[in-house]
């Protein structure tokens, strides 16, 4: 296979298709405070299996509290979760940080067979859906951030996942290894048909992805969108634009909490949108 993410995605696409393996996930009145401040109140949310959702929101809001809750590494203090038809069964869920979070003393193959029992095929092919699979002997120091989150991506997608969640995975890459990662997980995303709920600052980054756009301010659900564009998206198209406006529009309305985190969200929003219009 050639070193290019996307035709390895493609090409592995087309000789072995994994049943589709979305879940479903219903989230009632879900309330969490941590030292006596409500930071989610009374969320309600449907995820259809299969379905891309993206949450945005300021700093703050209770975007990654609400994800750590779905991944079951926190408890809600009121509501529940269920996933498909039960609330008992859990299932198969990974989720990905700004960081890759990989082990600096295992090689980058290692890294990927982390919790596997059989490993090695399953490890090498998923390395494969990610372009490295040259780098699977060297060590995680020596790659770029975007080949970590690459890796980071193998390491949760080698077991299949029900639910990926994804936590501002790409938060700390360059615009242009940005838009290429977001291009890989939508492929794999619809090679899969994984469920996926993306938290992220970038409004653009949440239209290119997300079938559903949510907005968290202050721990609620102010708005739910669907994105009625067809796949994949052009960031050049007007459709695009008047959707990234709108939505942009509709989060920097709500206050901040401080001056410096106006600036902050405003600027961080904008340089993004115009370094990926420039490309
Ligand atoms: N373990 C914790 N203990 C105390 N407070 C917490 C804890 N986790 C989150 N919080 C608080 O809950 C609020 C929401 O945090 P959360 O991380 O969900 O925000 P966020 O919307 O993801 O923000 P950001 O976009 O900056 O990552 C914040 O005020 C945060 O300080």
């Amino acid at each position: 296979m050639k070193n290019n993410p996307l035709e390895n995605a493609k090409v592995a696409a087309a000789s072995r298709l994994p049943a589709k393996r979305g879940v479903r996930v219903e989230v009632q009145d879900l309330s969490k405070s941590y030292a006596g401040r409500e930071v989610l109140k009374s969320v309600a949310l449907h995820i259809e299996a299969g379905e891309f959702v993206a949450i945005v929101g300021r700093s703050g809001c209770g975007k990654s509290t609400l994800l750590r809750l779905l991944a079951g590494l926190e408890h809600a203090d009121g509501g529940r979760i269920a996933f498909g038809e039960s609330t008992e069964s859990k299932p198969q869920t990974r989720i990905m940080f700004q960081d890759s979070r990989l082990l600096p003393w295992k090689r980058v193959l290692d890294n990927v067979a982390l919790g596997l029992q059989a490993a090695s095929g399953k490890a090498v092919q998923a390395l494969q859906n990610v372009g490295l699979q040259e780098r699977a002997k060297e060590w995680p120091a020596v790659l770029s951030g975007g080949q970590r989150q690459r890796v980071a991506l193998a390491r949760a997608l080698v077991h299949d996942p029900e639910l990926l969640l994804l936590d501002e995975p790409l938060g700390a890459l360059d615009a242009l290894t940005r838009i290429e990662m977001q291009q890989l997980i939508e492929t794999l995303w619809r090679e899969r048909g994984f469920t996926a709920v993306l938290v992220t600052h970038d409004v653009q980054e949440a239209i290119a992805l997300a079938d559903r756009v949510i907005l968290i301010e202050d721990g609620r659900i102010t708005l739910d969108e669907r994105i009625d564009l067809q796949r994949p998206r052009s960031r050049g198209n007007a459709a695009f634009a008047q959707w990234e406006e709108r939505i942009l529009a509709r989060v920097l309305q709500h206050p901040a909490s401080a001056p410096d985190e106006v600036l902050g969200d405003v600027s961080l929003l904008k340089t993004v949108t115009q370094v990926a219009w420039a490309i």
